[in-house]
């Protein structure tokens, strides 16, 4: 079921369907017909703070559309590890960095995100810091609330060092992936910005900017073959559901997670990249439940937008022997998940652990389903891990 997220909650019911359902029109972007439709309230104590999240991720999302339409060689680097990086990646995190502190400025700023400018301060990256930097003012300055940006190269960079926060259990502390998906931003293909917020160690708000998902279900489609008006932007907050809506502004409508309890029937996501999550693992686990449908292979936390819509039933992530997992690349996607009715969990079923710092102590993997398929879901993996180490 999809609902209304109206935000004005002090207003009586009469009027706020009187405000709200020309919207559904707006733009084209009705909603479908088996949808029912309920005006829902979503007031919680967090609500200035997505307002902002909302906003940043957003416009993050603006610049990193423009970079992917028009990528040239030189706006893509290699990490020491060897991992890509973009300037749509820095320039995205500076985006966010700068909006958050804009448009929260009364508590201490503290941001846990992916990126640092240790590399593009070096002098052989002038350019790019030029590049980067001109992203960042037009994208500030293509906001009608943001209309002056006389930024330097300076005030860019210390934004995107303002990710350099540790996290943990005290306090308040955003987590940010400006591209999650980056492989897949470099292959035109799916990313998110994933942006959430921890409070005293535990995830209260999320959003996920997807700008190339598609706005109507992706259920038995490969990434590959994907069709329709793209642009989801995925939000929740502790207590309040998930709600999407299209990343141009049209109106939110409430989502839900799969309702299937019948494994044959459910179809699972995962990495697009192999060397992200072990495709013969989860091949098993699927085999085991009897899941007839192929793996819809994705890149990015849009696999748990999707997920909260109900496009498929399970996420299946087993990293490599000796990968960690970052906060930042799952924060955001677990509430959205979560607050639509999913579980997240390790491998053993342990719920996911934020308050530790940048990076996640798991056991094994991460299993995203239902509350219904969960415990099948649980008993296939341990089988399958069993079945794995006793065949090395
Ligand atoms: N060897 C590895 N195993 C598991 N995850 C990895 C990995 N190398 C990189 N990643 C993570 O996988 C993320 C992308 O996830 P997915 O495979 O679902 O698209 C990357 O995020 P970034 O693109 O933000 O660096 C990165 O953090
Ligand atoms: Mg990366
Ligand atoms: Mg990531
Ligand atoms: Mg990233």
């Amino acid at each position: 079921m999809i609902s209304v997220n109206c935000g004005l909650c002090t207003l009586k019911p009469q009027i706020k369907a009187h405000l709200l359902f020309p919207l559904f029109s707006s733009k084209n972007k009705t909603l479908p017909s088996s949808y029912s439709v309920k005006i829902v309230s979503s007031m919680s104590s967090y609500d200035k703070e997505l307002a902002a999240a909302k906003k940043a991720a957003s416009l993050a999302a603006r610049l990193c559309q423009k970079v992917q339409k028009a990528l040239v060689r030189s706006d893509v680097q290699s990490k020491s590890d060897e991992s890509p990086v973009t300037v749509a990646d820095y320039g995205s995190q500076a985006v966010v960095s700068l909006v958050l502190q804009k448009e929260i400025p009364s508590k201490p700023f503290s941001l846990v995100a992916e990126e640092d400018s240790a590399d593009i301060r070096l002098d052989a990256a002038k350019e790019t810091r030029e590049r980067i930097t001109k992203l960042v003012c037009d994208t500030l300055a293509s906001d009608e609330s943001c209309s002056v940006c006389n930024l330097s190269q300076e005030d860019v960079l210390s934004a995107i060092d303002s990710g350099k926060s540790e996290g943990g259990s005290r306090g308040r502390h955003w987590v940010l992936d400006p591209i999650d998906g980056t492989k897949g931003f470099l292959r035109g293909d799916q990313y998110a910005i994933a942006l959430a917020l921890l409070d005293e160690g535990r995830v209260v708000l999320g959003v996920l900017a997807c700008p190339n998902l598609p706005l109507k279900s992706i259920s038995g489609s490969s990434q590959k073959n994907l069709h329709g008006e793209v642009g989801c932007l995925f939000y929740a907050a502790v207590g309040s559901g998930t709600y999407m809506q299209s990343l141009d502004g049209s109106s939110a409508v409430k989502v839900q997670v799969s309702a299937i309890d019948n494994t044959e029937e459910a179809s699972f996501f995962e990495s697009y990249e192999a060397a992200h999550s072990q495709h013969d693992l989860t091949n098993t686990i699927a085999r085991k439940l009897g899941v007839k449908a192929p793996p819809v292979r994705i890149d990015s936390q849009a696999k748990y937008g999707a997920l909260s819509r109900g496009d498929g039933a399970i996420y299946l992530r087993f990293p490599h022997k000796g990968y960690q997992e970052k906060i930042w690349d799952h924060a955001a996607g677990c509430i959205v998940v979560t607050e639509a009715g999913g579980v997240a969990t390790d491998a053993a079923g342990n719920p996911l652990d934020f308050s530790r710092g940048r990076y996640l102590d798991l056991d094994t993997g991460i299993i995203v389903t239902n509350q219904k398929l969960m415990p099948q879901l649980l008993k296939a993996v341990k089988e399958s891990l069993e079945e794995k180490s006793s065949s090395l």
